[in-house]
């Protein structure tokens, strides 16, 4: 379980995340949406402790963030928004290298990155340098690499960016898998429908603040639109308002 609470972060002038509360569950997916510059990848850079609040805590699985980072980061598993490969390694290296880092032995390693890259379906490049690999090829990678220590929470900036259509089924097909063990799965888009066809709960983030939480049928239902993108137009479209 990952929970946001009262998390607050300015850069200079700018406020990107003012006050975000909300709780991802295990067994679920949860969407983060919003428009560009919402403030998605600054709240998940806080989930994933690469950037400290400043204010607010942050706790995975109960476990403060701000008092243990290492025992919250072992049970992360992080798609962050730079997928930044080795581009010397293979696949393989660059997952097992992540492996190693983990402290995980030589069998359970094998184990592990076998069954990953049968569920990414990647073994026609898991022996080939990375250096040159297509988008798609660099998502499976990186995902493969966040998921080798097999955490429990999983955290997705924008999974399905720059993939095909038949990647991004894939993708949504793997996240769904992800779901059914019983993982607590957070990801971020600005795509409606990804994000109504695969989450349990929306959490829809606007100029820094949560303006919407809810199931996406309930989300329709509240604003009275006829569709999600309605729905999240609607919700926008307010805040803009009320804000303006
Ligand atoms: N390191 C930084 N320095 C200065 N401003 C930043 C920094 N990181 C984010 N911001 C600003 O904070 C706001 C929120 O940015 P953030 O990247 O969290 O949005 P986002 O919802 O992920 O957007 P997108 O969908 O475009 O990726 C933006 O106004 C952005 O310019």
């Amino acid at each position: 379980m990952i929970e946001a609470r009262d998390l607050h972060k300015a850069f200079g002038a700018v406020t990107a995340v003012d006050g975000v509360s909300f709780v991802a569950r295990d067994g679920e997916i949860t969407g983060l949406l919003g428009p560009n510059g919402a403030g998605k990848t600054t709240t998940l850079r806080m989930l994933y402790t690469l950037m400290r609040p400043d204010r607010g805590e942050v706790l995975v699985d109960g476990i403060d963030a701000a008092g243990d980072a290492a025992a919250v980061r072992r049970r992360l598993g992080v798609l962050p928004d730079a997928r930044g490969l080795y581009k010397r390694l293979t696949a393989y290296e660059n997952i097992e290298y992540f492996a190693r880092l983990q402290d995980i032995d030589a069998d359970t390693r094998r184990r592990r990155i076998d069954a990953l890259v049968a569920a990414l379906d990647m073994r026609d490049i898991v022996d080939r340098r990375t250096e040159g690999f297509s988008q798609g090829q660099r998502v499976k990678t990186a995902i493969a690499r966040a998921l080798v220590h097999d955490p429990r929470n999983v955290i997705l900036d924008e999974p399905t960016n720059g993939l095909d259509v038949m990647a991004t089924r894939a993708m949504r097909t793997f996240m769904l898998r992800l779901k059914q063990e019983g993982r607590c799965v957070l990801f971020s888009s600005h795509i409606m429908q990804e994000v109504g066809a695969l989450c349990d709960r929306i959490v829809v983030i606007a100029r820094g603040r949560v303006v919407a939480d809810a199931a996406p049928e309930a989300l329709r239902e509240q604003t009275g639109a006829a569709t999600l993108e309605d729905a999240f137009v609607k919700i926008i479209g307010s805040e803009e308002g009320l804000a303006a």
